[in-house]
């Protein structure tokens, strides 16, 4: 999967300047028939920036991602995205593109037909339906065969495909890795990259810490619908084992993250996968 890096700029341009939050919401808020799913979610992400939301089964992504593009009404908390609030207005979210994990093209439409229905519905031209195939390198014999007869890894390149047909500022994601096998796990990993590398904001949710790991630039701890922890990733965290009060530092289990730039020297370094054991208070 390729994705042109000459747009970067106009891009970067089209949905504010690098670093600009584009989406946040505050102590978030959702009760399913009387069960609290959702209970004090914080997350922001910035312009340009690649950003992962992590947690067990069960946890509330999902969930959070429906009440953050305002299909889900909510209970409380706040919600900006690109500076709307989508519970009350969904103008906005033709800025986004969204993937869900078990919300599938129409079945019996072929991946063309689906695509020429979505830039109907956005106003784009159909030149876009090829265009966008060839990001996510979806295999060329797939395009015109129905949905439904596509393998898991050809059905989830075909919904990104047709997610980006509007070229949104935002694309939305929620477990694009699962099911997929090894190699096309790679390539989707690459795609998200190559998101990236355009200039393009993208949130994603995974089980998959490495991969997380490697694509993130920030990154959520969600346990029990609220944020546990919210940092930075750029490869390693940086935490101390023991609060300072010269120091911003946030809490995560037993150690606490420095979200200063600049860490003090006593500081070290853990993984993503410590950073989640250590929030969760899961011993390893
Ligand atoms: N419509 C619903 N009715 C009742 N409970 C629901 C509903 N939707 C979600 N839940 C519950 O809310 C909780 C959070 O679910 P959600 O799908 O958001 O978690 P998740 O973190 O995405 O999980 P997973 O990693 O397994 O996909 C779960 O306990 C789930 O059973």
């Amino acid at each position: 999967m390729h994705v042109s890096t000459a747009t970067a700029t106009e891009n970067r341009n089209a949905q504010g300047e690098d670093g600009e939050t584009v989406l946040e919401a505050t102590a978030l808020e959702k009760s399913i028939a009387g069960t609290r799913i959702l209970d004090g979610v914080e997350l922001s992400v910035r312009g340009g920036e690649t950003y992962g939301v992590v947690g067990p089964n069960g946890a509330g992504k999902t969930t959070t991602f429906r009440c953050l593009l305002g299909l889900l009404p909510t209970d409380g908390g706040t919600v900006s995205l690109f500076g709307d609030d989508p519970r009350a207005d969904d103008a906005v979210l033709n800025r986004v593109g969204v993937v869900f994990e078990y919300e599938t093209l129409q079945p019996r439409w072929s991946v063309r037909d689906a695509m020429a229905h979505a830039c109907h519905v956005y106003g784009v031209p159909t030149e876009r339906i090829e265009t966008c195939l060839a990001e996510v390198g979806l295999e060329s014999d797939a395009h015109d065969r129905k949905f439904r007869d596509l393998s898991k890894g050809m059905q989830r390149k075909a919904s990104v495909a047709t997610a980006l047909v509007h070229e949104p500022d935002l694309l939305v994601l929620d477990e694009p890795m699962s099911g997929l096998d090894p190699g096309t796990q790679a390539r989707m990993r690459e795609l998200i990259d190559g998101l990236r590398e355009a200039g393009r904001t993208v949130v994603f949710s995974s089980h998959d810490l490495q991969h997380v790991q490697a694509l993130c630039d920030r990154v959520a701890v969600i346990a029990d619908g609220r944020t546990v922890v919210e940092t930075p990733l750029s490869n390693s965290v940086r935490v101390m084992d023991e609060p300072r009060p010269d120091i911003a530092t946030e809490q995560a289990g037993e150690v606490y993250v420095v979200s200063d730039d600049d860490p003090p020297a006593d500081a070290r370094t853990i993984d993503l996968e410590e950073l989640y054991f250590s929030a969760l208070g899961v011993e390893t």
